[in-house]
């Protein structure tokens, strides 16, 4: 197997105040993938980020980005990794192209505008590109924000909460620019708030809840795993409570008593459905309607981060 573009070896990170953001985390990047961290908000993602990218020491453990040792290294490492943060904080005067070519600079690689040409077509942010970045709107000033993000070539890209707060339009876009970015070699992380973001971008998925990286996993391996399906039964009559008979099954009583929602897992072989259906005709309950629905990723990470914080108190 090919070697990880980025190794996190046992990192934590306690502040000055006291307060410890990251307990011990251990993750290796796979090249080429796109992986996402999800975890509540105050989970650690930004000071795990901010790690990575060099901008915040860790208080132990090491991070290799693509052969170099952030901490020994760090130039080397750094050069390695384009971060689109959450805000913009370039000089509002300046006009794009010179945000871009300057932010080239930073990380001593000599001028390419071809390369910075295609980069802002791309992004659709060709034709703006000597407008001033206060003349731009919330959703081009992001893309600037990835323009100067990729400006230095990075083989990395880090996106802390890539669309929050943009529109659905916007947030297709820039899926659609992730994946073909993803297609040119680079490796992409993304934290997200928008689940939905995660189900439809990620290869894998990491979860992170008070400072612990809980679950690393394949997306669709998680999503078999830990999905339910669930098929509601539309009684013709309803129902006033639960009958003794099949208080057996996993069933609850719904919309006032017009439904049974039966539960089950993905990964059983039987899915126990012709018998439930067998034992509600016994029992001369009639239905006019069945309809099966798939747990989303939402419902597994919340039950993720739920069980931790159960467990955590416990
Ligand atoms: N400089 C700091 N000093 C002390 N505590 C800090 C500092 N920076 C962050 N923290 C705390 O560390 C925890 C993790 O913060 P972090 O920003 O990494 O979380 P996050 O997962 O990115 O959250 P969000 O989704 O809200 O951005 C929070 O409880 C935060 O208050």
């Amino acid at each position: 197997m090919q070697s990880p573009v980025i190794s996190i070896k046992n990192l934590s990170k306690t502040y000055k105040s006291g307060f410890r953001a990251l307990k011990n985390v251990n993750l290796d990047i796979r090249r080429g993938e796109i992986f996402a961290l999800l975890g509540p908000n105050g989970a650690g993602k930004t000071t795990l980020i901010s790690i990575v990218c060099g901008i915040v020491n860790a208080s132990e453990g090491s991070v290799v980005a693509d052969g170099h040792d952030i901490a020994a290294e760090y130039r080397a490492a750094r050069s390695k990794i384009g971060l689109v943060p959450q805000e913009l904080s370039t000089d509002a005067f300046e006009s794009v192209w010179a945000t871009v070519t300057f932010s080239r600079g930073l990380f001593g690689k000599p001028p390419n505008p071809a390369y910075l040409e295609k980069v802002l077509r791309d992004l659709s942010l060709w034709d703006k590109k000597d407008s001033k970045i206060m003349a731009l709107s919330g959703g081009m000033k992001r893309r600037v924000l990835i323009a100067k993000a990729l400006s230095h070539e990075p083989q990395i890209l880090f996106l802390d909460e890539p669309t929050a707060g943009v529109d659905v339009e916007l947030r297709h876009d820039m899926w659609e620019m992730v994946r073909k970015l993803r297609e040119s070699g680079v490796t992409i992380i993304l934290t997200t708030h928008y689940i939905e973001e995660a189900e439809e971008m990620a290869d894998r998925i990491g979860v992170i809840s008070k400072g612990e990286l809980i679950l690393v996993e394949d997306k669709r391996t998680l999503m078999r795993k830990l999905g339910k399906k669930q098929l509601t039964v539309t009684l013709r009559n309803p129902l006033d409570s639960m009958p003794e008979a099949i208080s057996d099954l996993p069933l609850e009583l719904a919309e006032n008593g017009h439904a049974l929602v039966y539960t089950f897992d993905t990964q059983q072989e039987e899915t126990g459905i012709a018998s439930l259906l067998k034992r509600l005709g016994d029992q001369g309950i009639d239905f006019k309607d069945l309809h099966s629905s798939e747990s989303s990723l939402e419902d597994i990470f919340v039950s993720l981060v739920r069980n931790n914080r159960e467990g955590a108190a416990a």
